[in-house]
Order: structure tokens, then sequence, then C-alpha cells
């Protein structure tokens, strides 16, 4: 949204022309006399949330959330003039963009504002009046507080959207890194922990602080979880470094002189060490091998970057961009070329494909392997007409050229491919979608052409 102070206002002013301004006021008067109160019972009660606790189980936040909540629900039954307004609806923006900030799941922020509801419909409901005015009261609040709640989220979104693309570009960045240098580093930091340690206790010192605040567990610390996000080693070098820590470290400190007991923790030191340095060696190996994100056989990108690419396309598209398309390419009759050739011979076949594919598209454009003998090519700026030319283009170098095979033989295959052009629909998979229709049309007209989706 381009101006959600605007929408916020437009919507304001909307709910206090709807309910008569006494009504209001009474609502007001209640919520001032209970706020403090009701901050408290907020508070005591997300408390015992697990999932809430986490953001709460601070000092300051205790002592500010209180007296903040307490204001923010004052100011939001408090306003009556356009300059109110304006400030109470910047300040359910910020509140939304500061949970955004500290990643406060959204669900936690609802769980608050129906407590919040629920306590102040008992408050109505205790006014004596008609159940007309209650009913009207409710209405009244409930408006207030969904409002609220929907700005809070719109702030939100903008800003959990701007974190993720920062976080995404980080990546992008971190992909550029000499991994084999970074990985020489970090082995050899490891290495020098402990033979600092190993030399220490020879000399008789007492040994030095834990590998977790070492250079080392720094790094792993700070740097790698990001780089190896959701990489299964992680974890088991993590529990490795608890065990020296938590364990060998201070079971070597009680140890002193008994040389026994010194021998069989250095034994089981060296064991966690080493197994750290294998986790580590298997991380960067498995980073290496993919070589910055590329498809191992056909060197083409991995589908995993998939999701950043054409969401990133979709924005721009939807932003006014040029429209982008999409080509969804699949080998004809691959199954035979594996039966007649081999599976290496088949392999041989798909990365020369894949070499001819990404040969042809302009540089900006982007090719996947989308699957086993799938291939998935974004043309960035391209409208559905012109990628269907070079969908054309592309099958007619394919079927027109001899491909090698082992022991010098060479043969000829052909592609079908499914074209489809981005229509303004916000989730990339429905174009995918869009696409593999198309293209199991153009199976089933005979293979090898390219047909253009609905
Ligand atoms: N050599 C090799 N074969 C693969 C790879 N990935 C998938 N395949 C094989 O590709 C074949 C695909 O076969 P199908 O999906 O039945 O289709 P097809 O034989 O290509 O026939 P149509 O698509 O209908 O023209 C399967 O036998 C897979 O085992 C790979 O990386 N290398």
């Amino acid at each position: 949204m381009t101006d959600p102070l605007g929408y916020g206002q437009r919507q304001w002013l909307q709910i206090l022309n709807d309910y008569d301004p006494a009504l209001r006021r009474r609502v007001r008067e209640l919520v001032l006399a209970h706020s403090e109160r009701m901050a408290d019972e907020f508070y005591q009660y997300m408390i015992t949330q697990p999932e809430a606790r986490e953001f709460l189980d601070h000092d300051q936040v205790n002592l500010r959330l209180k007296a903040s909540m307490q204001h923010w629900l004052e100011q939001s039954f408090a306003i009556d003039d356009e300059a109110a307004i304006a400030l109470t609806i910047e300040r359910q923006l910020e509140v939304g963009r500061v949970h955004a900030r500290i990643n406060l799941p959204i669900n936690l922020v609802s769980m608050g504002a129906r407590l919040h509801k629920k306590r102040l419909m008992a408050l109505v409901f205790g006014l004596e009046e008609e159940p007309g005015y209650w009913q009207a009261a409710c209405g009244y609040l409930q408006e207030v507080m969904d409002l609220s709640l929907e700005l809070m989220s719109l702030a939100y979104v903008s800003k959990s959207e701007r974190k993720s693309r920062a976080a995404e570009a980080y990546r992008l960045h971190t992909l550029g890194l000499n991994m084999p240098v970074e990985r020489e580093r970090q082995r050899a930091a490891l290495l020098d922990w402990s033979q600092e340690l190993i030399f220490g206790l020879h000399r008789g010192d007492r040994p030095p602080g834990g590998i977790i605040r070492s250079e080392f567990g720094l790094w792993f610390q700070h740097k790698a979880a990001s780089v190896f996000e959701g990489a299964p080693e992680l974890g088991q070098i993590e529990q490795a470094l608890q065990q020296i820590d938590l364990v060998i470290l201070p079971e070597l400190r009680a140890a002193g002189s008994d040389t026994e007991r010194l021998a069989r923790q250095m034994a089981a030191l060296q064991q966690e060490v080493k197994a750290v340095g294998y986790f580590l060696a298997t991380l960067f190996d498995r980073y290496i091998e993919l070589e910055h994100g590329r498809d191992t056989l056909t060197r083409l990108l991995d589908r995993r970057f998939l999701p950043a690419v054409l969401n990133r396309e979709v924005r721009l598209a939807k932003r006014g961009g040029a429209a982008f398309s999409v080509i969804l390419f699949d080998v004809d009759h691959f199954k035979q070329i594996n039966d007649s050739h081999g599976h290496e011979g088949g392999d041989l076949v798909l990365q020369q494909i894949a070499n001819l594919v990404a040969g042809a598209v302009r540089s900006s454009d982007f090719t996947f392997r989308y699957g086993g003998e799938e291939l998935l090519v974004v043309l960035v700026e391209a409208e559905p007409a012109k990628a269907l030319e070079i969908a054309e283009k592309i099958r007619e170098k394919v079927a027109a050229n001899r491909l090698q095979l082992p022991e010098g033989k060479t043969m000829q295959a052909t592609l079908s491919g499914g074209v489809a052009g981005f229509d303004g629909h916000p989730d990339y998979e429905y174009l995918i979608g869009r696409a593999d229709k198309a293209l199991y049309r153009a199976k089933h007209q005979g293979r090898n052409r390219c047909l253009l989706a609905d």
C-alpha cells in the first residue's frame, strides 16, 4: 500500500462518523478507568504463554510494555480531531514495525487483541444500559480494535518484506565469498584453539576459555548460521561445541593432576574436535559442490533459488515493470535415451542440452534445472509472444544439434516446451502451472514443439 497513513485516516474517520459521540465518550471513560488494570492483566496472561515469554521476560519490557500498553489503549479510544487521528494511526503503524523488527509472531498480537476485546466487552456489559446500547458500544470498540490490528499488520507485512529482501541480498552476497579460503581459515582456527589447549595442559596451565567464545566459535555462531542456513551439520557442530564447553572443559579443570582422568578427558576432547572438523568439512564441501547455487550435473541454477528469483520478478512486474515469461522445457523420450545409451549417456545428453539452452538466452535471464529432465527458463522483460519466439528458437537449435555420447557416438534429441507470460497472479507457482499445462499439450500434440499457455 502506497499510503497507509491516508488509508488509516479514512477508515478511522468512518468509524467515528458511524458512532454517536456520546457513546464514544462513554467507552473512552471506561477505557481510561481500566487501562492500567488491563495492561497489567495483559502482561500477566501473556507471560504464561511459552511462545510469548521470550519477548516479555526482560525487566525493561515489563516496565515499558505495561506503560506503553496503557497509553496505547487510551490513545486508541481517545480521538476526536484529525491531528489526533494521524498520531494514533502513526502509532499503530509504528507498533507493527516494532513487532516485525523483533520477529514477534503475528498470532501473539491477535491473541493480545482478543484479550483486550473480551475485557472491554465485559466492561460494556456492566453498564446500566439497554442491550441496544451495549450492542452499539461493542460494535464501536470492536471496530477500533480491528482497525488497529489491521494497521499494525499492514506495517508488519511491509517491514517483514523489506527484511526478507535484505536477508536475501545478504545470502546472495555470502554466495560470493571465497569458500575454499574460508574453509581453510576456519579449519585453522579450530586447530589453533585445540592445540593451544593441549600445549597449555602439558605446560600445566589451567584450561583456557571455552571454544564457543574462541574465534572459531564466534564465526560459527555469527556467520555460519546464516551462510549455511538449514544445513543439518549446524546442529551437530553446535552439540559438539556444547559438549566441549559444558562437559569436557569442566572435567579437565577438575582433573587437577590426576593423569588418568586427564588422559580420558583429553581423548574425549580430541574426539569432539575431530567431529567438529568433520562436520565443518562436510558443510563446506556440500556448499562448494553446489557451486554457488548451481546444479552439479547441468551447472544450471539450482531450483532452490527459484522462489527468490520469481518472487522478485513478480514484485517488479507488479510495480509496473515490464512483464516476464517462463518456458518449461522437457526432453522428449528421455527414458528411451537412458534405455538405449545408459544413464551415463543420458547425463551427457542432458548436460549438452542444458548448455545449448543456457547459451541461447540473454545474460539477464535465468535458467534452472527444474526437475530430472525439465528445464525452466525465466525470461525477464519478455511478453508471451516474444517468449514463444525464443522458445521456438531454442527448440530448433537443440533439434539441429548432434549431441555427443560416450565412446564417440552422437545422437539427436528434441525438446517440448510450454510458455506462459506473467498475468498478474501473485503466486509464481500458478504461472509455472500454466506453463506446465501448455507443455503437456505440446507433448500430446506429438512433441518437438512449443505452445503458449491459455
Ligand atoms: N540420465 C538421467 N536420467 C534422468 C535424470 N533425471 C531424470 N531422468 C530420467 O528421465 C526419464 C523421464 O522419463 P519420462 O518422464 O517417462 O518421460 P520421457 O521418457 O522423457 O517421455 P516424454 O517426456 O513423454 O517425451 C526417467 O526415466 C528418469 O529416470 C538424470 O539426471 N539423468
